[in-house]
């Protein structure tokens, strides 16, 4: 019998009134979910009247703990999610269909992480501005960030640059590494414990696969060969994926992690530039735009170079994109309200058509 604690399952998430069995989700297919629950490996369903009819139960992803009804037979049903500790999501506006009534539901990608792992590679990827989005996204889903660049064996003289990388990602330890010959790899044991989950964000060909089987000593994942020359790599990672390392650590590794241009991260972007923010309150006029207001103490921060022009510009940036993606959910969720509206209206004047 497989253990869930050892999955990462702790006693307090299972309400008192659920029914069932717990079981983590491991892949999400189409209309099917892989489990794993203490019976072993297996395959589940929604218990539709439970998830279409109820908006406030959230769909499953991988990662997630849910409750249930085991079946021998075939496909086991679920009939609940459980309380997510940490999650990255986005809003998911698709149904958006002409004539179709569908609220903008909030699509989760990976849950019930205690480690992100954001990765560039130190040979062609690395994107300072990439970087720090990812961080605000790491900050935002209450997961812990963990930097690491990639490819170690490939890059010179890189020490510069990770002074650079260091000041960006302040608070957050930052890993070179090379999964190729297992450079800095001992330095990440703080993380890999039994029972920890640990996701990672980073482009395509970054070497998410390759550090997943260097840590499991096998192939345990499909690595893609890819061109360095121009480092263009092909998508291979079709399956989200939650799988356990020989030493007990479970990894998440989920395409759905790649599309990170509609993610909200109003609450991480503080985080990733709290050294921004400290001369945001400080400046002569509270309502200041920083721009040519006599008093400003990001103005001046600038100027006596404490502050600098690129990380102010990447911070206004971030916020300006925050600002937009909050927009436009709220656009979206408002005319999804109007168009049920007028649904509603349609139906009544047509019943009352009828009736004449
Ligand atoms: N030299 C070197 N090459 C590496 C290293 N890690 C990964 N690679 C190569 O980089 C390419 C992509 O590696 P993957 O592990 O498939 O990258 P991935 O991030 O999983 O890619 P997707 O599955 O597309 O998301 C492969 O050709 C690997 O052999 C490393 O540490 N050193
Ligand atoms: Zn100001």
């Amino acid at each position: 019998m497989v253990d869930l604690t050892n999955y990462g399952l702790t006693p307090d998430l299972i309400q008192q009134n659920s029914i069932g069995i717990p079981a983590r989700i491991t892949a999400v297919h189409k209309e099917r979910y892989a489990l794993i629950c203490e019976q072993g490996e297996i395959y589940g369903q929604l218990k539709s009247s439970v998830y279409y009819t109820d908006s406030a139960q959230d769909f499953p992803t991988t990662g997630d703990f849910v409750m249930i009804k085991y079946n021998p037979d075939g496909d086991s049903q679920i009939i609940q999610t459980l309380h997510r500790r940490t999650k990255f999501s986005r809003s998911d506006y698709s149904g958006h269909a002409v004539g179709y009534v569908k609220t903008v539901r909030e699509q989760v990608v990976a849950a019930n992480f205690d480690y992100v792992f954001v990765m560039q590679s130190l040979n062609h990827d690395l994107n300072v501005r990439r970087l720090e989005r990812y961080l605000a996204l790491a900050w935002q889903s209450g997961a812990m960030p963990v930097v690491l660049l990639t490819k170690a064996d490939l890059a010179e003289d890189y020490e510069e640059l990770l002074k650079k990388i260091e000041k960006v990602a302040a608070g957050v330890k930052v890993h070179s590494i090379s999964a190729k010959t297992g450079y800095g790899l001992e330095g990440l044991s703080n993380y890999l414990l039994p029972g920890k989950t640990i996701v990672f964000l980073g482009s395509s060909g970054v070497g998410k696969s390759s550090l997943v089987n260097a840590l499991a000593g096998s192939e345990v994942m499909q690595v893609s060969n890819i061109r360095e020359e121009d480092s263009r790599g092909r998508h291979t990672t079709t399956h989200r994926q939650l799988l356990m390392l020989p030493n007990g650590t479970i990894v998440i590794d989920t395409p759905g992690m790649r599309e990170l241009g509609m993610w909200e991260v109003s609450d991480g972007i503080g985080e990733v530039f709290a050294d921004v923010e400290i001369y945001i309150g400080n400046c002569k006029f509270s309502d200041c735009k920083h721009e040519t207001e006599p008093g400003c103490a990001v103005k001046s921060a600038i100027e006596s170079g404490e502050l600098s022009l690129e990380r102010w510009e990447s911070y206004l940036k971030m916020k300006q994109e925050a600002k937009f993606t909050a927009e436009r959910s709220f656009f979206l969720r408002d005319k999804d309200a109007r168009n049920k509206k007028n649904v509603i209206q349609n139906r009544q004047k047509k019943s009352n058509e009828r009736k004449h």
